[in-house]
Formats: C-alpha cells, structure tokens, sequence
C-alpha cells in the first residue's frame, strides 16, 4: 500500500530502480489495510518494528533466487534487523537516518548506556553528546521508555539499535552547516570511521508537490488565496503525521489563532477525531464555529496538506511545528520562523538544536498532554507574523547553508559522490574479502 508513495521516484527513474513489492505482514495491533505510521497511533511503533522484521525470509529467499544480488543494503534505522541479514548474506549494510544527527546521537547514547531513569530531578544526562543534553524521563524516545527486559518485542528493538550502531555506516538527512559537531560526534563515536555521510537536506524538487500523498483540498484555490496575502504574513500550523491532539489542544490552538489576527493554514489530521480521549469535548463544535468565523482570514485542511508546496509560497512565513526532522528541514529550505512544540520521539533533540543551540526558534509549548495558553499563543503567532526582514536573518543564513551543501560542490553533493564511490569500490572487491559480524574472514 505504500507502493504509490514511490511513483514519483519510480516515473523519474524508470529503469533504475525496480521495486519489490512484498505482502506487509500481519502483526497483532496492527489493523488489517494499514500499513504506515501515518494511518496508525504513535504507540504503533512498538508493533511495526516487529512486523517488519517478519520480512527477513521473503527477502532473503528474494535474495538468494536472485542472479545478480546486491552488494549492501540501505535501511532505515527501525530495521536494524537488517545488519544482521546483510552479515548473513556476506553483504554490507548501512543506515539511513531519517533523523538529524544531534538526534541520532542521543538515540544511540541512550541505547548504549540504557539508562534506567534520571537523576533526582527525574533527568537523563547524555555525557557523551557533544553539549552534554539532558532531558526529563517522559522526554525520552517513547519505544526506549517503553523496553522491558526480557520481553521478546522489546528486545527486538533493542537488538535492531545495537544492529545500527553495528552496522557497516549511516547515511544522515541532514548537513554540515546545521549540525556539523554531531555529524562529527558521530565519525568518532561509531565504527563507522569516515562512513558517515550527510547527504541531506532531502526535500522534494520545486514542482513536486503530493509528498507523502495528495492533499485534501483543492490546491489552486489555496494557492489563489496565498497570492492575496502580504509576503511572510501567513502562519502555517501542522504536526506532522504522528501527534494526536486532544480537544483541549485543538481548542486552545483555534483561540490562540484567532485571537492573534494572524492569517494561516491548519491541516487536522482525519482520524484525530476517531482518536479523541474520553472525557473531551465535542471537537467539531469546535471547529466548525472556528471556521465559520475565520472563513477569509484562514484555512483549516482536513486530512492531507501539501506542506512543502504550503511552506515555499512567499506569503507563508511562520511554522508552527512539532519539530518533526522533514518539517524542520523542509521549514529551513522555506527560510520560515520556526516555532516549536516538541511532541515526543527525536522532536525534543530536535528542538534543543533550533532553539538552545541555533537559536533560530522560539519553543512554544513541550509535549504531548500540555495545553498552551492561548493568549500567550496569540502574542506568539503575531510577533512571528509581524517580523521584519532583519530578524529573519538567522534562517536565511541555515537556508543558504542548505542550498550550499546541495550545490553541485557543497558538502552533502560531496558526501554522496564519497558513498556511491565506496560503494562502487565494494562492488569490484571479491566478497571472499569481506570481513563478517565475527570478523572472521570469510
Ligand atoms: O498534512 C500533512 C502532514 C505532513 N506532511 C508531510 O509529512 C512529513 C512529516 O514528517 P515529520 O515532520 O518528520 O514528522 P512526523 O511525521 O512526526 O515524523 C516522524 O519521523 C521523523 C523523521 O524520523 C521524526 O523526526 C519525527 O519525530 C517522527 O514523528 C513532512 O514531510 C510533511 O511535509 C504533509 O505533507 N502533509
């Protein structure tokens, strides 16, 4: 089901890259027809890992029928099962980091040293990242908190992050001039050596426009209604494809918005009503007085935006974000204002980053239960939505850092010419001279 997400990929490079479609296996928790996160409560996580470990044998009986089988394996970092599929098949296997590498860092510390909780204030110190982190239990990677020794999922989990660390090196979606002392924590904390390549930011090309599927509403009357607004005016507010909202939350965002008088955009995911807690209350009430009275002044998606298409219109200019890595990434090739609520998983490393590191960001409320005070919200969105030119300076400088490291001579172009050249040098080796898991030679 997730085939279609990949046409546009697959039209560019029709006789490059030929898929394997294999049957998404069925786990417990995992309702029949669903087969992303994005369809699915954050707390899937803990099921999916599993599930998709089940697809070791169909792939290996793929690779083992096939005549000319590859030389290494890329896979993201939730099929750590991978590295030891790749030992097995005498082949090399690297990650890909769909998170930055301050986040990274933190996520492998943490499984490193498995802390078992914080210190007397309940916070976890991460010693050995650059800055020394520390961050309260409940900000902890939710799948770390929730590891029970012995459990058989658990230590699945726990395995496939090992496997990571393991593993032969580690393509990171991200760049040298954003976080270059974590990519570099990450060359010398690792085996990995030199076989860290940061190849991002991986954002879609101008005219690309259905990341991640087609947007729920009609494109050319919402960019009609941007090209009426002031450059820069526009607030865009999304969470990405895992946060849930509760009603209280929806509620205290549609005051904060209105009572600011900002223009914006507001894409509410569907099954965030199928999802809402006990004891809210009634959230379409809600809305649908809201967009009754903000009709002209805002839009309000329901379902599916087209963020990026959304974030590069010169009128937007402000994001409030969950600080998931692609919103920060794609929000920094938009040179919006950042501003962050950190709901859960890498989103609180991620926030530390933009906000105490490179001060690019304001931090607007943290996690996944607390209500912002609308009126504070308010004053937020429109200081943001108000700023001049100069104050934009800040990502304007990490934009063009962005667009220098894709540049034909910038760092991340240079990164993936060094890994398809590694790569390459793998493929004229004989496989007699790769060094297995044991380091044994084979
Ligand atoms: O209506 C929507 C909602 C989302 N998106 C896109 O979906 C992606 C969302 O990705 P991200 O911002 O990274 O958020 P999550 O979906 O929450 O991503 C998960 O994966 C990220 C990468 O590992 C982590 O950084 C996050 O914490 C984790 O929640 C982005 O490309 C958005 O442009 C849309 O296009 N339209």
């Amino acid at each position: 089901m997730n085939l279609p997400l990949l046409s546009p990929l697959l039209t560019l490079f029709p006789s490059n890259i030929t898929p394997l479609v294999l049957p998404f296996p069925s786990a417990p928790g995992i309702p029949a027809g669903k087969e992303n996160t994005k369809d699915l409560p954050p707390a899937s996580f803990r099921q999916i890992i599993p599930a998709l470990a089940r697809l070791r044998d169909p792939l290996g009986h793929w690779f083992e029928s096939h005549p000319s089988p590859p030389f290494a394996i890329i896979s993201d970092m939730f099929l750590g099962w991978t590295h030891r599929f790749a030992v097995d098949m005498k082949v090399k296997r690297v990650v890909f980091s769909p998170s930055g590498g301050m986040a990274l860092s933190v996520i492998y510390s943490l499984w490193k040293n498995m802390p078992k909780g914080g210190d007397q204030n309940g916070d976890v110190l991460f010693e050995d990242v650059p800055n020394c982190p520390k961050y309260p239990w409940w900000q902890l990677s939710p799948v770390y908190r929730s590891y029970v020794e012995g459990d058989p999922d658990s230590e699945l989990i726990k395995d496939g992050f090992w496997d990571n660390m393991a593993s032969w090196g580690v393509l990171v979606n991200s760049f040298d001039g954003l976080e270059r002392v974590y990519l570099d924590h990450l060359r010398g904390s690792m085996d990995y050596d030199d076989r860290v390549w940061d190849v991002g930011p991986l954002v879609p090309a101008t005219g690309y426009n259905d990341r991640g599927g087609a947007s729920s509403i009609e494109v050319d009357k919402m960019l009609a209604w941007l090209d009426t607004c002031r450059d820069n005016e526009v607030v865009y507010v999304s969470f990405g494809t895992q946060a849930i909202l509760t009603s209280q939350q929806i509620e205290a965002i549609a005051e904060g918005l209105e009572r600011s008088g900002v223009r914006f955009i507001w894409p509410i995911r569907d099954h965030v009503t199928a999802n809402q807690m006990e004891g809210d209350r009634d959230r379409e009430t809600v809305m649908t007085g809201f967009e009754d009275r903000m009709t002209g002044r805002g839009i309000v998606i329901r379902g599916w935006a087209p963020q990026v298409l959304i974030l590069r219109h010169r009128a937007v200019g402000t994001f409030l974000t969950h600080c998931g890595w692609n919103s920060i990434l794609e929000g920094i090739m938009a040179s919006v204002m950042l501003l962050a609520w950190p709901f859960g998983a890498d989103q609180f490393s991620n926030a530390t980053l933009l906000v105490d590191y490179l001060k690019v960001s304001v931090r607007v409320c943290e996690g996944s239960n607390t209500v912002p005070n609308p009126c504070d919200l308010a004053q937020i969105l429109a200081n943001s939505a108000n700023q001049d030119e100069a104050s934009r300076q800040k990502i304007i400088k990490l934009q063009s850092n962005a667009l220098e490291a894709l540049s034909e001579t910038g760092s991340s172009s240079k990164a993936l010419s060094r890994f398809v050249n590694k790569l390459c040098e793998l493929k004229t080796r004989p496989k007699s001279h790769i060094i297995s898991h044991n380091n044994l030679v084979e």
